[in-house]
């Protein structure tokens, strides 16, 4: 049992055919079948595998056609194989092709494949299980078919078959290293103490915090660290990425993939006329609410979405660049704003909120250089977390972040490329949270954005997401609030809290 495609169509010329071009037509279609279709083609490849005009009429100005296939010579690349022949031998006819018309298209693919594994999509005329196979009538428009939308759709059932069976699977987590356990000076919950010390509270909007400057001391001080013990020693140079992201990042990044659940989709308005809009204000001016149904019609877009991952944003620098030996390996990094991600996870103190501060490092060039990058990270971060911060912590091969951002489970496949999360024990839930990650994106990026290397070789990236929140959330969990308990390398940076407001 192999997949099968099946198409009619209708080609559309611009007069009716004489009667000897439809001769040359019946000619033409002998010819495709016994010779066009069959190029390309292994030779083991049994007749019925390999597409074939299985009847074919002409009335007027039209060839009616009916192709069928199974995975060789697919229908719909039977067609346009057979619409450059046709089209020269009706023009000795002097008989121009206009348009061709899909008039139905199915697909019958072998084996049981699960209701939730069909998409829903609006290319989806019907669909019939069998016993042993599937077969999905598609609206296709010959568009469509040169886009190659049902290969698309096929590939996609085959994905959702697979995620299907991996559905009990968990995300991939393998022990690397573990640190000794450190002598527990706290329990408490880092977020409860903070806001009972008004060192934080909650903004206005879900999942968002406002920090007072004792807590951002903090998060100053790790700063520090990480350029002190980190970006100086290791050469990364500051740049400012992009916060705002359109699709067209997230098509090149795979995004677009699977992150619809947890973007903060940015609209823009239809006008900037003032009187577009004046009838917004007025309601607000009258009824002190704002009326969110009647700004929604007045939208654009959304064109994309706030920062979710932090390093697509910075490719279009690249793109479509090729770079100088000399230049490599590159190393940047971005602490330029806020990352927002509609936490389908649930908020959940400052440790899993929507809106975080993250530093955002980036390394590329060969594969050699981007995992030696990758390696000299570990091995300071690890003095960090080890001499510096003086952490119970441990750090775990998982699923790479840039596959579960796209919504698949699973490993990347080559030992090289994937990502490692540091976790930090929280001894007042005796759980462990991810503070933050290195991973080997292979050559993802550089594909995706089109970035090649004077040499030749292969262009890889490496980046690692340093959440200041998660740093403090693991830091005050097991260091307390007590600075003259702090590790000396923190303490130093980081003067008396003062207390700015005091509230009645
Ligand atoms: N909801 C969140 N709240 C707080 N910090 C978060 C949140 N999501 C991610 N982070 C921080 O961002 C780091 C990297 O996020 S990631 O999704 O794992 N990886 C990426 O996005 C990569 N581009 C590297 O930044 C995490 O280790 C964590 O420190
Ligand atoms: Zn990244």
């Amino acid at each position: 049992m192999f997949i099968r495609f099946a198409l009619t169509a209708d080609l559309q010329f611009s007069r009716d055919l004489t009667p000897e071009a439809v001769l040359a037509a019946g000619d033409t279609v002998q010819e495709a079948n016994e010779v066009l279709f069959r190029r390309g083609v292994p030779a083991e490849a049994e007749d019925e595998q390999i597409g074939k005009i299985t009847e074919w009429s002409a009335h007027d100005s039209v060839i009616s056609l009916a192709i069928e296939s199974g995975p060789y010579t697919r229908a719909h690349d039977a067609l346009f194989r057979f619409r450059k022949l046709i089209a020269q031998a009706m023009g000795r006819h002097r008989l121009g092709l206009r348009e061709i018309t899909v008039r139905s298209f199915s697909v019958e693919i072998p084996g049981h494949i699960p209701d939730e594994a069909i998409p829903k999509l609006p290319f989806i005329r019907s669909v019939s299980s069998h016993a042993e196979s599937v077969r999905i009538d598609l609206a296709c428009s010959a568009t469509d078919l040169e886009n190659r939308v049902p290969d698309r759709i096929v590939k996609l059932i085959e994905e959702k078959k697979e995620a299907a069976l991996y559905g009990g699977k968990t995300e991939h987590w393998e022990l690397v290293f573990e640190s000794g356990k450190r002598e527990r000076i706290f329990e408490g919950n880092p977020t409860e103490e903070m806001l009972a010390r008004g060192w934080i509270k909650h903004g206005a909007s879900r999942g968002q915090w406002i920090f007072a400057p004792q807590a951002v001391a903090l998060f100053r001080a790790f700063e520090r660290i990480v350029v002190e013990e980190i970006i100086r020693p290791l050469g990364f140079s500051e740049m400012i990425f992009p916060k705002l992201v359109p699709w067209e990042v997230w098509m090149r990044s795979g995004h677009a993939k699977g992150v619809y659940p947890e973007i903060y989709y940015v609209c823009t308005p239809k006008t900037r006329d003032p009187s577009y809009w004046e009838d917004i204000a007025d309601y607000f001016k009258v009824t002190g609410e704002v009326p969110v149904e009647m700004i929604r019609d007045r939208l654009d877009g959304p064109i994309g979405g706030m920062c979710y991952a932090q390093c697509p944003p910075f490719w279009p620098f690249v793109q479509g660049e090729t770079l100088a030996n000399d230049c490599l390996p590159i190393r940047v990094f971005d602490r330029s704003g806020t990352s927002h991600r509609y936490e389908s996870g649930g908020i959940h103190g400052i440790e899993r909120v929507d809106e975080f501060h993250r530093i955002e490092i980036l390394w590329l060039g060969t594969a050699e250089q981007t995992i030696e990058t990758a390696n000299r990270l570990h091995e300071t971060y690890t003095r960090v977390f080890e001499d510096l911060m003086e952490l119970e912590w441990r750090s775990a091969r998982v699923t790479p972040w840039f596959m579960a951002q796209e919504g698949m489970l699973g490993e990347s496949g080559s030992a090289d490329i994937g990502t490692r999360d540091y976790e930090a024990l929280l001894p007042y839930s005796n759980s462990w949270l991810e503070f933050q990650n290195v991973s080997v994106n292979g050559d993802k990026y550089p594909k995706g954005f089109n970035v090649k290397i004077q040499s030749g070789a292969d262009c890889w990236s490496g980046c690692s997401g340093i959440g200041l929140e998660r740093w403090t959330a693991a830091f005050l969990a097991q260091k307390g609030f007590d600075t003259a308990k702090w590790p000396e390398a923190v303490a130093r940076l980081v003067d008396e809290p003062k207390e700015i407001f005091r509230f009645l």
